[in-house]
């Protein structure tokens, strides 16, 4: 197993963050914003357009949330260009300290999956060289060939510090249709999460969650108490927020015990600190009295800086309600939600009154 465990690192970019959300790239031509289209005209063009608009997601988003997910169809609906725009933006999210999700969802034979393992998160040996290819932290897979064609994945994300998310109980309308049928020891997806709590057993980090995740659609709200039960070392990659109807209530269902523990213990810190604070008349937990013309000027301080920052960002508005959903949605359990950063679904995030995790 790789020092660097999937994991591990994912708890440290929650913990820092101190955020669930997985924040979506879908960028679907006809959604970006039309002045990023300006005199495009071809597929390359089309691709740069993408690439921009992710790129300016990821900087509203670096540091509040902890990690992206592309959603490669749309990158690959731009052709060679396309792929392309998917190895910068990866490269571009990792470089500020986001982990990536490429989603991806693969599913094939063994030796073909090797192929895919390389692309995805291992490296292409040429001659004495080994060259990373996307380099994404994480992939999304199906596992419908069985566990045999897991495996090149599993063997990619244990060497180099990777993780996967097997979709076990899918956010679409129509997923029950399989994945609910019903089987003497329970429905099918009831197996495929036994299959993942099995394949990480020996594959857990430090912080005790394996590196082979599960795909649980916030939409089946119903499920997720079994699912987590099944699943007690496992991350769960919840999409479906909005859009798709799921509902940012639920989202707690899908949080383990020992997440909504620390998130309390936090709560109660703080409020213990409050009220100490407000006991003494004084609001500083060093116990000094604060000087109000300081606090008066650190409050312009900010007040300058997030004015600059609206300014940067004013093309891509959804992008800071993204950025505004993970602070104030702080959150430090251990399973992970998607919010896509389009603008439709920023919108509908709106109506339902805010980001996905309140735990
Ligand atoms: O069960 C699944 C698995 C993956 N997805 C992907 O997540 C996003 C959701 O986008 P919305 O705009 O929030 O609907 C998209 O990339 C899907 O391919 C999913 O929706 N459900």
């Amino acid at each position: 197993m790789a020092a660097d465990h999937f994991a591990d690192r994912l708890v440290a970019r929650i913990e820092a963050t101190r955020s669930l959300l997985v924040v979506g790239l879908d960028p679907e031509l006809r959604q970006l914003p039309p002045e990023l289209l300006d005199g495009v005209e071809d597929l390359a063009g089309a691709a740069a357009a993408a690439a921009r608009f992710c790129r300016a997601v990821i900087d509203g988003v670096a540091g509040v949330a902890p990690a992206v997910k592309p959603q490669s169809a749309f990158f690959e609906a731009f052709g060679a260009a396309g792929l392309h725009a998917l190895e910068e933006v990866t490269a571009h999210a990792r470089a500020a300290g986001l982990l990536v999700v490429e989603d991806s969802k693969r599913g094939d034979i063994g030796s073909t999956m090797a192929a895919y393992a390389t692309a995805a998160l291992g490296r292409l040996q040429i001659g004495e060289r080994e060259l990373p290819v996307h380099d994404s932290d994480a992939v999304t897979l199906s596992p419908y060939l069985g566990p045999e064609s897991l495996q090149p994945m599993l063997d990619a994300a244990d060497a180099y510090g990777k993780g996967l998310f097997v979709l076990v109980r899918t956010s679409n309308p129509g997923s029950a249709r399989v994945q609910g049928l019903e089987t003497p020891d329970g429905r099918v997806f009831e197996q495929v999460a036994k299959l993942i709590d099995e394949l990480g057993a020996e594959r857990r980090g430090a912080c005790g969650y394996s590196n082979v995740g599960a795909v649980a659609g916030l939409t089946y709200p119903d499920d997720a108490r079994v699912l987590r039960a099944l699943m007690p070392h496992t991350f769960l990659l919840v999409p479906g927020l909005g859009a798709q109807g799921g509902a940012p209530d639920d989202f707690p269902l899908f949080v383990n015990d020992d997440g909504a523990r620390r998130r309390r213990r936090r709560l109660a810190r703080g409020r213990r600190r409050l009220e100490n604070a407000r006991g003494r008349g004084r609001c500083r937990s060093d116990g000094r009295r604060a000087d109000p013309r300081r606090r008066a000027r650190r409050r312009e301080r900010a007040d300058r800086r997030a004015a600059r920052a609206a300014r940067a960002r004013r093309p891509l508005a959804l992008v800071a309600r993204a950025a505004a959903l993970a602070r104030t949605r702080r959150c430090g359990a251990p399973v992970a939600a998607t919010a896509p950063a389009r603008a439709s679904a920023a919108r509908s995030s709106r109506r339902a009154g805010g980001g996905p995790s309140r735990s």
